[in-house]
């Protein structure tokens, strides 16, 4: 759909610069998606693997964001073989709705009510963020939790519209619950894509 150099804005590498990949497409169905021309693949032109990569190796960063839409409606294993075969880090932003394809230095998975993730990717996880829409995805964030990896970094995110409202209850949480960490959309307060 679309590729940008920017800086990851969410979640455990944020502040990091970052070429985002994001692949039209998704089945999933949040309503308060910030992306929702993402969603019908067919309105975005197919794009050839060699030219996504030669497009990112025109900027400096070597961190490549695969999201979407929902990537992993796609066998991601060519297009992030290649990418680190050209020395990029590779990591995705996933609902996990679809079973894992891709070589991975790093997922990040957001699970969403709407479609629920597939049991097999939990346990691959180096991330799980999980965006806070009203105060009883708190006890919801938390049955997410108890099905990824011990390692795993724990992430709550208020869903951007209601941010003002959502923040001080997601600090409270986490002033709590410290295994958990706040994440916010940084990339929208600085204003940058
Ligand atoms: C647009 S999604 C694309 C990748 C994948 N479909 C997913 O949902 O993880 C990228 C990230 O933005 C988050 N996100 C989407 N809309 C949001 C909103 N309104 N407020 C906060 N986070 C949002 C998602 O949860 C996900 O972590
Ligand atoms: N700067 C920036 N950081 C992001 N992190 C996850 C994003 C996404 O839409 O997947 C995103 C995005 O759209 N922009
Ligand atoms: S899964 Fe991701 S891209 Fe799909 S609707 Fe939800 S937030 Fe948007
Ligand atoms: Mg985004």
């Amino acid at each position: 759909m679309e590729a940008f150099y920017t800086i990851q804005g969410e979640g455990g590498n944020t502040g990091l610069a970052a070429y985002f990949i994001r692949l039209g497409g998704c089945d999933v169905g949040c309503h308060w998606c910030d992306v929702k021309e993402s969603w019908d693949a067919e309105q975005h032109p197919l794009t050839q693997v060699e030219d996504i990569i030669s497009a990112a190796e025109e900027f400096p960063g070597r961190f490549a964001v695969i999201t979407g839409g929902e990537p992993l409606l796609y066998n991601l294993n060519p297009l992030t073989q290649q990418l680190q075969s050209q020395g990029f880090r590779t990591s995705i932003e996933t609902s996990g709705a679809y079973p894992l394809s891709g070589n991975w230095n790093w997922i990040c998975l957001s699970p969403k009510k709407f479609k629920a993730p597939h049991e097999s990717v939990y346990p691959f996880a180096h991330e799980l963020k999980v965006v806070i829409f009203n105060k009883s995805d708190f006890k919801w964030a938390e049955e997410h939790a108890s099905k990824v990896g011990a390692n795993c970094q724990l992430y709550l995110q208020p869903e951007w519209s209601k941010a003002t409202e959502i923040t001080p209850l997601i600090v409270e949480y986490v002033k709590d619950n410290p295994r958990w960490r706040v994440s916010l959309q940084t990339h929208k307060y600085m204003d940058i894509p």
